[in-house]
């Protein structure tokens, strides 16, 4: 039987529409309405995309999105120094540095990364929030596992309980993906470059979750017929082409459910980016 495939774009728009109930509320209660700025190094093509999309939906949901581009040789400092303004900024209530940085700002990325103040930082990457994630405490939670996480909430599929491998450990999704689950009383295994014997763990799997950055790396033999297969790769195979780390032609053959790159998890980042902004505005406007 053929795998229910999850499109993301059914639960992104349902989720962008929470986000927008909440940001009336916000509006009727303050008169102000979120703000998100986005911090683009470069000319990066790929970044610019994402850059602009993010702008178009904050201007669907009424969040106040301003992009601050700098240029490709911009400096260390320059960057703190913009980042810091923002922090200052009332009317800037979420901060997200684009990722990649141009090479000469990569070994700084983490030093970027926590300078932005905790309370506006989007992404969830700074260590205040990586560490309240893990020990279960409110936080800002990393957009691209919380979304996978709410897809699976609104589809209903189960989580406690439930055995769940994640091929992956970054920082960005593999390791918070595990703390969401654990959260949700799933048993979790985290398998990496070094993991013997992956296809076999992956073959346990009742919820598998891809974060490799390989296309076709999660190939049917390493699927338990019926599983949840969540396809977190985004691999540039041509300018404007995009697939993930799943056979997804192989593996829907065999799983109970799956989602499609692109039109899968991708667009559930940008609606828990528009989530994040929201409630970084309501902690820092309503007592
Ligand atoms: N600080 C930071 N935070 C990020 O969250 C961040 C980042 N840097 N750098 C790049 C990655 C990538 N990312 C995506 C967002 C949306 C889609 C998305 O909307 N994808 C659609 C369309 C993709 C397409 O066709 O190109 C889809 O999968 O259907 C994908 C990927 C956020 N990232
Ligand atoms: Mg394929």
């Amino acid at each position: 039987m053929s795998a229910t495939i999850l499109w993301g774009k059914l639960y992104a728009e349902k989720l962008k529409s929470e986000a927008r109930a909440k940001i009336i509320e916000l509006s009727e209660k303050t008169g102000i309405a979120p703000g998100l700025a986005v911090i683009i190094v470069g000319g990066n093509p790929a970044s610019q995309v994402y850059v602009r999309n993010k702008h178009k939906t904050c201007e669907e949901m009424g969040i106040n999105s301003q992009i601050v581009a700098l240029a490709e040789n911009t400096g260390r400092q320059e960057l703190i120094d913009n980042i810091e303004k923002l922090n200052n900024d009332k009317g800037i209530h979420g901060i997200l540095l684009q990722l990649p940085l141009p090479k000469g700002l990569q070994k700084y990325e983490n030093e970027f990364l926590y300078k932005i103040s905790p309370v506006k930082d989007v992404d969830g990457f700074h260590p205040i929030n990586a560490g309240r994630l893990s020990i279960g405490e409110k936080c800002m939670v990393p957009c691209t596992p919380l979304g996978c996480i709410k897809m699976m909430e609104l589809a209903d599929i189960p989580i406690e309980g439930k055995k769940a491998v994640i091929i992956g450990r970054s920082n960005i999704v593999g390791k918070p993906m595990a703390n969401l689950l654990l959260a949700r009383n799933a048993t979790v295994t985290v398998c990496h470059s070094h993991t013997a014997d992956l296809a076999k763990i992956a073959a346990e799997a009742d919820i598998l979750v891809a974060a490799v950055g390989r296309p076709n790396f999660v190939t049917a033999d390493m699927v338990k017929s019926g599983a949840v297969v969540i396809d977190v790769g985004i691999n540039r195979i041509a300018p404007k082409k995009i697939t993930g780390d799943v056979d997804f032609d192989n593996v829907k053959e065999k799983a109970g459910f799956i989602t499609p790159v692109p039109g899968g998890v991708g667009l559930l980042t940008i609606a828990m980016l528009m989530h994040n902004t929201v409630e970084a505005a309501k902690m820092q406007l309503l007592p």
